[in-house]
């Protein structure tokens, strides 16, 4: 099959290089050093998969339409990269690899006369220079749209996509994603303070604040109306009882995200972005609940914490200590026992 990958960093180089070993023929979009280094020295994936150099073809926008395209930029350039390679995107399936609630209606919306899916990935990838990826916990993604029943279109992909990468199709995609939202929640506080996910997890004043964070996120989806689809073992009525816990008894969920994730050091892919000078999708993760807690006529003071403290770090380019973001966050999180 003729696949395109648009933004082939983290995941995007992922699929890319799983997609030609598995014999596609891919296209990447890519700019600046990514594109330089991808036309040079070939794809280079290392870690959880194996070490894979694909030679791909690699450009800045689409020059042919190809059978499926995958779009894995961050959140924030979406809009940009569909837009710029509409012409050979609107008409085939497009899936939407990404975190956040907007990606597929931004797609829908952009291209009306392609079928759009969206993709969660538990994979973690970290874009460590230009061109080279590597796999740091090998994890499904799970491939779905809409709010029903997995659909035949759902489950062809899903096969095609699945003989190079492990993917699972799921019903109720939308509340899955508030799911994916929930487990996201593990990206913030890297981002504000430089430390691993698995350092987050680990130390118990930032394991506390990552809690009252995901715990406030349910409570948003609740009172949003949100049924919560299933993904790595959280389901609907397991996260209802996780809302429900104390702070102490929660920070069980964390913590077995962390052993699911292994001890190769992730950064997350929001601290990612830091690392590289870059805007980060803190607007999409708990900005996204900020808003839909306004728009439910509730509140999310934690989550509103944390989006302002990463944007304090994208603009200084500083990191907060841990007892800095106690001090922003901790009153909050201890009035939530
Ligand atoms: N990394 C991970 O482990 C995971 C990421 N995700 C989600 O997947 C999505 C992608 O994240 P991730 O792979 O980490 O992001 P990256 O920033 O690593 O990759 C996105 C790539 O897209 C490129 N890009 C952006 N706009 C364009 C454009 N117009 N044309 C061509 N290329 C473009 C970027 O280029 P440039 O470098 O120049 O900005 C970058 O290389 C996000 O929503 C993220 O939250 C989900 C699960 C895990
Ligand atoms: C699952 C996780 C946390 C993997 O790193 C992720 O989605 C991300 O980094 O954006």
């Amino acid at each position: 099959m003729r696949i395109a990958i648009i933004g082939a960093g983290a995941l995007g180089g992922t699929f890319a290089a799983l997609l030609s070993r598995d014999g596609h023929d891919v296209t990447v979009t890519a700019r600046g050093a990514g594109l330089e280094a991808i036309r040079d020295r070939g794809l280079r994936l290392t870690g959880g998969y194996g070490d894979v150099t694909a030679v791909v073809d690699a450009r800045t926008t689409l020059a042919e339409t190809p059978d499926l395209a995958l779009v894995c930029t961050k959140a924030h350039d979406a809009r940009d990269a569909i837009a710029a390679n509409a012409a050979h995107l609107d008409g085939i399936p497009v899936v939407v690899v990404q975190n956040g609630l907007a990606g597929v209606e931004a797609a829908e919306e952009l291209l009306p006369g392609s079928e759009c899916f969206g993709a969660l990935s538990i994979i973690a990838a970290n874009y460590t220079e230009p061109g080279l990826v590597r796999v740091t916990t090998t994890a499904a993604t799970y491939l779905g749209r809409g709010e029903g029943d997995v659909d035949d279109a759902t489950r062809a992909l899903a096969e095609v996509l699945g003989r190079a990468v492990p993917v699972v199709p799921i019903a109720n995609f939308r509340g899955a994603q508030w799911t994916k939202l929930v487990v996201n929640m593990l990206n913030a506080l890297p981002a504000a303070t430089g430390l691993t996910v698995q350092e987050t997890i680990a130390d118990p004043r930032t394991r506390r604040i990552l809690t009252a964070l995901m715990r406030e996120t349910v409570r948003v989806g609740i009172a949003r109306g949100i049924r919560f689809g299933s993904i790595q073992g959280l389901s609907d009525g397991r996260l209802r009882f996780f809302a429900a816990l104390p702070l102490a008894l929660g920070q069980l969920l964390p913590r077995s995200m962390g052993v699911r994730m292994g001890a190769v050091p992730n950064l997350g892919s929001t601290l990612q972005s830091i690392t590289r000078g870059q805007a980060t999708e803190v607007d999409f993760l708990n900005g996204a609940v900020v808003g839909e807690a306004a728009r439910a006529g509730v509140e999310a003071p934690v989550n509103a914490a944390l989006t302002a403290l990463v944007h304090e770090v994208e603009t200084s380019g500083r990191f907060h200590s841990i007892d800095a973001v106690v001090a922003a966050v901790g009153a909050l999180g201890r009035r939530q026992q």
